[in-house]
């Protein structure tokens, strides 16, 4: 049995009912040969054109703005607002005629200080076009800007760009599309608009008003070339704006000599900052002391929001402080336009309409000549005509560099910038901002779940968990030193091990001893040793750690053999030369002072 095709079987159910009138009017008026004339259709149709052109100006004016706000607030005033801005959709256009009367009306206040000209004038149909027409806007433009992702805001500000400039030079042309929707559809609605329009200006006639009192007084027939030059002027506006718009052919980026930034090494960064987010509380500190900092730490445990707050986006108590050659600069209450800090989020957030080339140059006083030394360092310079939708991952986070680097930031604030990066990119792009951080002397704050690129790219390291530091410090520090085992973790420290101290205040593994401690027999401890501290050997000997191999990893540069101890307790061995087979009996020799260990009671 064959199925019944439902979805365009109602599809076309529906199409039917809206074209077949359409249809049906066109057959009788080419079977009449022509429209019989109708006295003043001309007029109202110029009138139609010009008030509804009038109208969707006004409308885009104040309802972009407006849809703007709505989508940038949140809370239940502006949720309010976003119900009461739709209601003239909700109410018969009679009604929204009634309603305006009582504002515009000749015996309303505004009616009477205009002597009446807001009403049966011009001027009183844009009126009433505007009240019914504008809500579609609005809708339009308020889910088209919430839309907009607001890290291209974000980033906008730390780019120097103020709110106004935010409004008109990204969150416009991002929400481009869908704002060109809403004008057409004001314009439509406004260009048919008829119940309020009756009410509030009967004259001049409209199109529609011309063709019910054409209807009222003389019948059908006398509608037909209302009805016609309403259908073929509602038909010509559709197909105008359906037009695919055709791209802007720009030149060739012309890039000027590239002038090398001079390499004034960068303030040292302080913070002491306090913020709540919804349940989640930040508080972080680090004292004014080191130029590059890594801030480490679990998903959830609040870098990225310690960046934000660091580059004033994120509402903060307490302070941020550089210290130059000027002196201590205090950053509290400064915008994020003001702060001089480059921002690197997690995604790259380039603007989709604009090439390389002007992307790096987007940042308020972007130098053009420090721009191209960037894009040629970076690598980009080939690709200055390209749009970020014609970039691979890498370059895209290379041009959101070259772009903060363009405006000579004090301070670079990256959030994870190599994540999700194939290996040999994101290597290449690490070693690329070591050595630019070497060149430059530039202050860098790096959010990284990696211990590696912590240790690669600063020189100060502060772990975070739960929005507060459990360890900060000298990097070489704090990896050798770290507070207990949960930084230890958060660190990629490997081989934890949980033991009790024996007799002589020995820690034994097992039978063998692993170090001397000074803490009294019996206290349970959890203890440490880095992989590559361990010396593994197959050869019969009686001292060191017994086990057997149970798992061998060959990695690039060195082999981890996995070890079982007798105690069921793992270690993991790096060495460069062959490694034994899994089930070998081996060695673990492991020097005392190799050993860091934890009281568990901490
Ligand atoms: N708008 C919000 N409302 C409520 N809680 C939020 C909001 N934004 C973030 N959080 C919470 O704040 C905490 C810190 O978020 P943050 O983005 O700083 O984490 P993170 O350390 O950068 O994590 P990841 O490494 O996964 O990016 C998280 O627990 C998150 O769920």
């Amino acid at each position: 049995m064959n199925r019944v095709p439902v979805l365009p079987v109602l599809a076309g159910l529906l199409l039917a009912y809206l074209l077949v009138p359409i249809v049906a009017f066109a057959v009788r008026l080419a079977g009449a040969g022509g429209a019989p004339a109708a006295p003043g259709v001309g007029a109202a149709l110029a009138t139609s054109l010009v008030t509804a052109t009038i109208s969707t100006a006004v409308i885009g004016v104040l309802g972009i703005p407006l849809g703007y706000l709505l989508a940038r607030r949140r809370g239940r005033v502006a949720a309010a607002l976003g119900v009461l801005v739709q209601l003239p959709l909700a109410l018969p256009p009679l009604i929204s005629g009634v309603l305006l009367v009582y504002l515009v009306g000749p015996y309303a206040p505004l009616g009477e200080l205009t002597g009446g000209q807001l009403t049966d004038t011009r001027i009183g149909i844009v009126l009433a076009q505007v009240f019914v027409a504008a809500p579609f806007l609005v809708v339009a433009a308020r889910s088209a800007f919430a839309a907009v992702d607001p890290a291209l805001l974000d980033v906008a500000a730390t780019l120097g760009h103020g709110r106004l400039s935010r409004f008109v030079r990204v969150a416009l042309p991002a929400a481009g599309g869908g704002i060109r929707a809403g004008l057409l559809l004001s314009w439509l609605r406004a260009f048919g608009e008829f119940g309020a329009t009756v009410i509030l200006a009967y004259h001049p006639y409209t199109l529609p008003v011309f063709t019910y009192v054409q209807f009222g007084s003389t019948g059908l027939p006398a509608t037909v070339l209302p009805v016609a030059v309403a259908l073929l002027a509602a038909l010509l506006i559709l197909g105008a704006a359906d037009h695919p718009r055709l791209p802007r052919r720009r030149g060739r980026a012309v890039l000027p000599g590239p002038v090398r930034p001079n390499g004034r090494p960068g303030p040292l960064v302080g913070f002491d900052l306090a913020a709540r987010v919804g349940g989640f509380v930040l508080s972080v500190a680090h004292p004014p002391g080191a130029r590059t900092i890594a801030i480490l730490g679990p998903s959830g445990a609040g870098k990225s929001m310690t960046l934000r707050a660091l580059a004033g986006l994120l509402p903060a108590r307490g302070d941020v402080t550089l210290t130059g050659d000027g002196g201590r600069e205090r950053l509290a209450g400064l915008a994020p336009e003001h702060r001089g800090i480059g921002y690197l989020p997690q995604d790259p957030a380039l603007l989709p309409q604009l090439t390389v080339w002007r992307q790096v140059l987007f940042g308020v006083g972007a130098d053009p000549a420090v721009a191209a030394y960037w894009l040629d360092r970076l690598g980009l310079t080939e690709l200055a005509d390209r749009r970020p939708d014609q970039l691979s991952g890498g370059q895209r986070r290379r041009v959101a560099l070259a772009r903060a680097l363009a405006r000579r930031p004090r301070l670079l604030l990256l959030d994870e910038p190599f994540a999700g990066l194939d290996t040999p990119v994101r290597d290449e792009l690490r070693h690329e901002l070591r050595a630019l951080q070497r060149d430059t002397g530039m202050a860098t704050v790096l959010v990284t779940h990696d211990p590696d690129e912590a240790a690669l790219l600063a020189d100060e390291v502060l772990l975070l968990s739960a929005g507060t530091v459990r360890q900060q410090g000298r990097q070489e520090q704090v990896y050798a030193h770290p507070r207990d085992p949960r930084a230890a973790r958060l660190l990629g420290i490997r081989n934890l091990t949980a033991g009790t101290v024996g007799a002589g205040g020995v820690l034994r593994c097992g039978a063998a001893a692993v170090c001397d401690t000074d803490l009294p027999a019996g206290t349970d401890v959890t203890w440490c040793v880095r992989p590559d501290q361990i010396v593994l050997s197959t050869v019969d000997k009686s001292d060191g750690l017994a086990g057997r191999v149970v798992d061998v990893v060959r990695l690039a540069a060195f082999t981890e053999t996995v070890v079982e101890l007798p105690t069921g307790d793992r270690l993991t061995a790096t060495r460069t030369g062959p490694a034994p087979k899994p089930g070998t009996p081996v060695r673990l020799a492991i020097a005392p002072d190799a050993v860091t260990l934890w009281p568990s009671a901490q």
